[in-house]
């Protein structure tokens, strides 16, 4: 297919602009969808997990140490961390799974139906059966972690998830399709935040958190913290 100019109106379709000139408003609709879909699926879910990331390091400061000294040691403090960095950055990484795991942004998944009868875990299924997996409690299930309650972001070695027991993104032919996208996303931020600022809690007491309710799972309490520029800051800000 050509390369078409796709025109979003908050009025509605205005059609898919062919550089023939020719327009198409079924596709126009599919596209608009798509898009939206994707802005949907892609913004709140990122933004949460970096909310609970930051809740999660600033109750774990000797977390959140060993991944300052890992950015300093392999991006120091003369320039932003780039997105080549991430591959090295291994106890990032592991913070990110770790902060997946115990607040998944999609704790339910997205439905599924089965399209004929079946047996799943030794229950028999009727076709077209709405089933939730609760990817959420599977990754608190004792019997697949030790201490599945506790943050602890070494459980995952050089950064990598092992097994399928970790499903933030889903599994299958419906997995998430911006999960490497996503990964890079909140890896960026994460790893920025912790490069160019010092944070701590507004209190002694630890961050609360309980989770409140939502199409994407976000904290009961929004997050409050204190931070402080670090001296990178002073480099990379246009004078
Ligand atoms: C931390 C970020 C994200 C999380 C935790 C997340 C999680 C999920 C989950 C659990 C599903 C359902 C998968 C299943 O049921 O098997 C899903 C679907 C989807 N996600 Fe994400 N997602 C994230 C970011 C993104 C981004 C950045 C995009 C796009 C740019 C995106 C686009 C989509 C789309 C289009 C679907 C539907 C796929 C389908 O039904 O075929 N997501 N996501």
């Amino acid at each position: 297919m050509d390369m078409a100019v796709v025109e979003i109106s908050l009025s509605g379709c205005r059609g898919l602009a062919y550089p023939d000139g020719t327009s198409d408003l079924y596709e126009h609709k599919r596209a608009v969808v798509i898009l939206i879909a994707i802005i949907l699926a892609g913004t709140d879910t990122s933004a949460v997990t970096m909310e609970w990331a930051m809740a999660l390091l600033v109750n774990h400061p000797q977390v959140l140490e060993k991944a300052r000294a890992e950015l300093d040691a392999y991006v120091g403090q003369d320039r932003l961390i780039d997105e080549s960095d991430l591959s090295k950055l291994n106890y990032l990484k592991a913070i990110i799974l770790e902060t997946f795991r115990l607040f998944p942004a999609a704790p339910l998944l997205v439905p599924r139906t089965p399209s004929s009868d079946c047996t799943i875990g030794g229950f028999d299924v009727p076709c077209d059966t709405i089933l939730l997996v609760n990817a959420w409690a599977i990754h608190r299930d004792p019997k697949v972690w030790d201490d599945p309650t506790n943050f602890n972001p070494d459980r995952f070695k050089n950064g990598e998830a092992i097994g399928h027991m970790l499903m933030p993104f889903g599994m299958g032919r419906r997995v998430c399709l911006g999960s490497s996208l996503a990964q890079r996303v909140v890896g960026l931020g994460i790893g920025s935040l912790i490069q160019c600022f010092e944070w701590e809690r507004v209190s002694e007491e630890a961050v609360d958190l309980s989770e409140g309710k939502g199409l994407t799972m976000p904290k009961l309490e929004p997050l409050e913290v204190t931070c402080k520029a670090r001296d990178i800051m002073k480099k990379i800000l246009p004078k």
